[in-house]
């Protein structure tokens, strides 16, 4: 199998998890808990046990993470197979929003995971495609074959292209120009909007991953739609400079699994537990994609706007020079304070 950018498998890996059929990483079999369904749990099993591999993070969640002696403390965890570890059982396992309405039964035990490689690309996997990090194992029917190799190489900024510019006149600019890129590697359709006229300076820039609820729907529970339009009005007024509007929703978990963790937000949880209780990285999104834009546009010195120092150190590793970081921070209202604060507090950001 041909593991080129261009290769399909990933995509077609990502459509067998979406309609909940099994697919193979390195020979191992899995079979996604979000999406199965009784009857496909049957055919996979063929009258086998099914053990379940969660994220590390779940795992702790579920005081489950210190049964084992992993070298790996990021490593996932395999659930131990059971003929009484059926579908609900799994879905417990999986999603954390019955955490507190349900009680986990078990005992459940962790046991030794043969398939560390293969089954960490599976947990990257569900998250690309929107889906809860966790699966059974131990059956066989996969679908379609691929590597953790492959998984590895999905979506990699290198393929990214400029696919199209038009003249885009904006409420901030009725200059503004519009690029759109297009990548072979993966399915996102990236965007810049550049304002104002190059002046020989570094022009100011500003990150910004796609957020639908507040960016279109008005949402209060983040700053992202007021960010949005005082970045466009920032960047005018300093005379020249560019918008990436990324898509990387959520902070890369996807729409779903974001009002999966606004779900558990409403228990009580904050943005950076309710990732972890979910399974995923507090922040799952690579700027190298900013980077190789920026590249494309050929501006390698830029001024950034943002309080997030992990968004100037990506861009540098990238090999994009910050000049300098512009704070970006606007007014709390009363239903995004607590997750303001949590950004302040626990994920570095400078206010
Ligand atoms: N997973 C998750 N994502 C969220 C939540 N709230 C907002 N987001 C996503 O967070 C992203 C917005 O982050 P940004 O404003 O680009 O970046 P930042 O890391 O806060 O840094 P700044 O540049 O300082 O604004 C969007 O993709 C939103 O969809 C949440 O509670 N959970
Ligand atoms: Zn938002």
């Amino acid at each position: 199998m041909a593991d080129r950018p261009a290769d399909r498998s990933i995509a077609r890996a990502i459509d067998a998890l979406h309609r909940g059929w099994p697919i193979a990483i390195d020979n191992v079999e899995l079979l996604a808990v979000e999406t199965a369904d009784e009857e496909r749990l049957a055919m996979f099993l063929d009258g086998a046990a099914p053990g379940v591999v969660i994220s590390a993070g779940r795992a702790a969640t579920l005081n489950l993470a210190n049964q084992r002696e992993a070298a790996d403390p990021e490593a996932p965890v395999r659930i131990a197979a059971a003929p009484w570890l059926d579908l609900a059982t799994a879905t417990a396992l999986a999603d954390p929003q019955f955490d507190l309405a349900t009680p986990l039964k078990g005992p459940f035990r962790a046991d030794d995971n043969p398939d560390p490689r293969a089954t960490a690309a599976a947990l990257r996997l569900a998250r690309i495609a929107g889906l809860l990090p966790a699966f059974f194992v131990g059956g066989k029917g996969a679908e379609c074959a691929i590597t953790a190799a492959a998984i590895d190489r999905y979506d990699t900024p290198e393929a990214l292209r400029i696919a199209s510019r038009a003249r885009l006149p904006t409420l901030a600019d009725e200059g503004a120009e519009i690029v759109a890129f297009r990548s072979s590697a993966g399915p996102h359709e990236h965007v810049a909007l550049l304002l104002g006229t190059p002046n020989g300076e570094p022009p100011l820039v500003r990150l910004h991953s796609e957020c639908l609820t507040g960016d279109v729907l008005g949402s209060l529970k983040c700053d992202c739609g007021p960010q949005l339009q005082a970045a466009l009005a920032a960047i005018k007024a300093q005379g020249w400079g560019i918008l990436l509007y990324l898509r990387q929703e959520g902070r890369g978990i996807g729409l779903i699994n974001k009002l999966r963790a606004y779900a558990l937000q409403d228990q009580g949880f904050d943005t950076v537990d309710a990732n972890t209780r979910l399974g995923f990285a507090i922040d799952a999104r690579d700027f190298g994609v900013a980077a190789r834009m920026l590249h494309l546009l050929k501006q390698d010195r830029i001024r950034l706007l943002t309080n997030n120092p992990a968004k100037v150190a990506s861009l540098e590793a990238a090999g994009i020079v910050v000049v300098e970081r512009v704070p970006h921070h606007l007014p709390p209202n009363p239903h995004n304070a607590r997750y303001l604060a949590t950004k302040r507090d626990r994920t570095g950001h400078q206010f």
